[in-house]
């Protein structure tokens, strides 16, 4: 089944996929892990994508950052009217990933140097300091730290700051906070929203978490298995700003539960 997010088809949309179909491997063990996705996402909207593992989660997020082989991916995929990939290589389009991927070598200041170094000559120049960016994140101070002298939490916060140097639309979250304790996630969770709160990013975030999809979205995006597709978009009207307390809601408990039942429904 295909779940159209939205009707609008203005250009305004940062993300838009029409009848996205994606395909791992060739021949005979190729494995359809996409198919038929409509998917757009306005100016600031955060949008979650939960579903069973294997369901092609991951799969898209990698199609919509760009980073698959063009010959997997078919239909049309639309980052601000161009590639994912043109996107991601002008800064638009920033992915954070589960682990942070800091070089050991590096310190804090150096690791989040490092993509723009990458980035240095192209069109869109960032407009905060290293220090200034630290400061966003929490972390001002840290500029000459290790990874290995980090917390989980804080090494999670130095991989946003590195993502959002370059001011970008878009940004890809990966289950960013799936390898921290319950109480750092609580925390990351508030966090998030207070540093997307001083962007203009929207934001696509792929979560195993049904709490955390709840409490950061605009809409949760249910997809199904074999092949991934989506079968369900629930709306998340809580006013903003959101504080922990939402999640000890009856409200919260209802939308918690709808989600819980797609995706029962959607084994
Ligand atoms: N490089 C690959 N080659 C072949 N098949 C792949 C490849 N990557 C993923 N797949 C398959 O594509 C499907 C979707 O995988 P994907 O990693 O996108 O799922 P997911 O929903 O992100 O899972 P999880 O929640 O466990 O991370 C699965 O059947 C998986 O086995």
């Amino acid at each position: 089944m295909t779940a159209e997010t939205s009707t609008s088809t203005a250009p305004a949309d940062r993300v838009d996929l029409r009848d996205v179909c994606i395909v791992h491997g060739r021949g005979s063990s190729a494995v359809v892990a996409v198919e038929g996705v409509d998917l757009t996402v306005r100016p600031r909207e955060i949008v979650s994508i939960v579903g069973h593992s294997g369901c092609g989660k991951s799969t898209l997020l990698r199609a919509l950052a760009g980073l698959l082989p063009h010959a997997s991916v078919q239909g049309n995929l639309s980052i601000l009217g161009r590639s994912p990939e043109q996107a991601r290589k002008s800064g638009l389009l920033s992915m954070v990933f589960q682990d942070p991927v800091l070089a050991p070598w590096r310190t804090v200041e150096g690791n989040i140097r490092l993509p723009l170094q990458v980035a240095r000559g192209r069109e869109r120049k960032p407009s905060k300091t290293i220090s200034e960016q630290l400061e966003v994140v929490g972390l001002g101070g840290y500029e000459k730290r290790y990874p290995k002298q980090l917390s989980g939490g804080q090494r999670q916060r130095v991989s946003l700051a590195r993502a959002l140097m370059m001011e970008p639309q878009v940004l890809l979250m990966d289950e960013p906070f799936g390898a921290l304790d319950e109480i750092t996630r609580d925390e990351m969770h508030t966090e998030l929203l207070r540093i997307w709160g001083t962007t203009d990013a929207s934001v696509v975030v792929v979560t195993h978490s049904i709490p955390e999809a709840v409490f950061l979205s605009d809409r949760i995006v249910v997809m199904a298995a074999h092949p991934g597709r989506i079968a369900d978009v629930v709306e998340v009207d809580f006013p903003r700003p959101r504080g922990n307390d939402l999640k000890d809601t009856p409200e919260f408990a209802r939308i918690a539960h709808r989600i819980r039942t797609a995706l029962e429904e959607n084994r």
